[in-house]
């Protein structure tokens, strides 16, 4: 069995299809999961000005433990590990409150708030 062959050249032309197949799909989804996170930090920058217009603060662990508990109950039924569902949304809620954070200090300074 080869090992260290990184190429696709001297393959089976079926599997060599079979492969181009899934990673169309694969760039496919990976192009949806994008748009959707764009969507969602939309959002997320609206809420984000909410809180620093009403001096709310940028995180909210409750809700945090709600959104975790669903994902993992979803991600159950979908068959997708739910540890790496959990982690995966705090990676993302840990990016929207430094945005938050970022949006309340330029409310406090006057400084437009811009995405960074
Ligand atoms: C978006 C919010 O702000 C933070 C980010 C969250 C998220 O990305 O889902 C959830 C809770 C908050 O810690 C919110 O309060 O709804």
């Amino acid at each position: 069995m080869s090992t260290s062959n990184t190429s696709t050249g001297d393959v089976d032309p079926a599997v060599h299809d079979e492969l181009a197949r899934l990673r169309d799909s694969i760039d496919n989804i990976d192009a949806a999961v994008v748009h959707m996170l764009a969507e969602r930090f939309k959002c997320t920058q609206q809420v984000g000005r909410l809180k620093a217009v009403h001096h709310l603060p940028p995180a909210d662990p409750a809700r945090e433990a709600r959104q975790i508990a669903r994902l993992r109950s979803l991600a159950e039924n979908a068959k997708l590990d739910p540890a790496f569902a959990e982690k995966l949304l705090n990676f993302i809620i840990a990016e929207v409150i430094r945005h938050h954070e970022r949006i309340a200090e330029d409310a406090v300074s006057g400084e437009p708030s811009t995405p960074s």
